[in-house]
């Protein structure tokens, strides 16, 4: 199957079971990124985020992660450059912690674990009229990765973390205004791996150009903490689990190339 236990340290507890058979199955993700195994591709271009804060509308916990959603109905939100022919929308971003700083990041860097992991999510409109569309084609999606540190305090990140006690529970949501996702990308995004990939939560399609920033961003220990006090069960259920270890474990490479836009 996808995916191999000996991926899986002793302390992790992934929190879903993994389907048995997953559609093609030899292009999951996360991976591990090998460093030395990347290759330097002289002809990536530089990636092109043109975010319009007007178009975010609300954050939710949807019992995996909570997520940002903008609206994507027009092209006010989009990326392009970079590892990708077409123009992408901005649709949603979320992320993926651990219980504790010593892990919590799906990708990891020559097996370096980091506390917690960015996804910036964008789909295709160039390609397909809707997300649900892109997500089951090869080119579909494209997802922006950043690693999070823990360090000094993200002040771009102090809103959302204002905003996470009011989606406590799983299918909680509240309006979330003016929010541009660009302050969470770090200061170089001319540096990072690109790779085929798939989306790391059900369903699991394998509809993702990866782009995963070489350079972090710091967060501190008490916002990362917040995130750590959201629940992936919601307000009726008797008993209330934390949304902590929500990520997939690692996945074979398969062989798949990895570029580097940087040598
Ligand atoms: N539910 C049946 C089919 O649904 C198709 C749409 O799936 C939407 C739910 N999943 C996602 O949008 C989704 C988006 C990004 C990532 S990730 N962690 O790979 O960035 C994982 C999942
Ligand atoms: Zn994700």
């Amino acid at each position: 199957t996808a995916c191999s236990s000996k991926y899986v340290l002793s302390h992790m507890h992934p929190m879903w079971q993994e389907p048995l058979a997953i559609p093609g199955g030899d292009r999951q993700s996360p991976i591990d990124i090998v460093v030395r195994k990347s290759l330097f591709d002289p002809h990536l271009k530089p990636l092109v985020p043109a975010y319009d804060p007007q178009t975010c509308q609300q954050i939710w916990n949807n019992g995996y992660s909570f997520l940002v959603e903008y609206d994507d109905t027009t092209d006010k939100s989009t990326l392009k450059g970079g590892p990708l022919e077409d123009q992408f929308r901005l649709c949603q971003f979320h992320f993926h912690w651990g219980e504790s700083n010593a892990w919590g990041s799906e990708h990891t860097v020559d097996r370096k674990l980091f506390p917690a992991e960015l996804h910036i999510v964008h789909w295709n409109a160039e390609k397909y009229d809707l997300f649900e569309e892109a997500v089951m084609e090869e080119n579909g999606l494209a997802v922006i990765g950043v690693f999070l540190k823990i360090g000094k305090r993200h002040e771009g990140l102090q809103k959302l973390v204002d905003a996470l006690p009011a989606v406590r529970h799983k299918d909680s949501m509240v309006d979330f205004e003016r929010f541009n996702p660009a302050c969470l990308l770090p200061s170089n995004i001319n540096d990072y791996w690109t790779y085929h990939g798939s989306l790391t939560t059900p369903p699991l399609t394998e509809a993702v150009t990866w782009i995963v920033m070489k350079q972090h961003i710091e967060v501190s220990h008490d916002q990362l903490a917040v995130f750590r006090s959201l629940l992936f069960t919601s307000a009726e259920e008797e008993v209330q689990k934390g949304m902590v270890n929500n990520f997939r474990v690692q996945q074979p490479l398969r062989g798949r190339p990895i570029r580097s836009s940087f040598s």
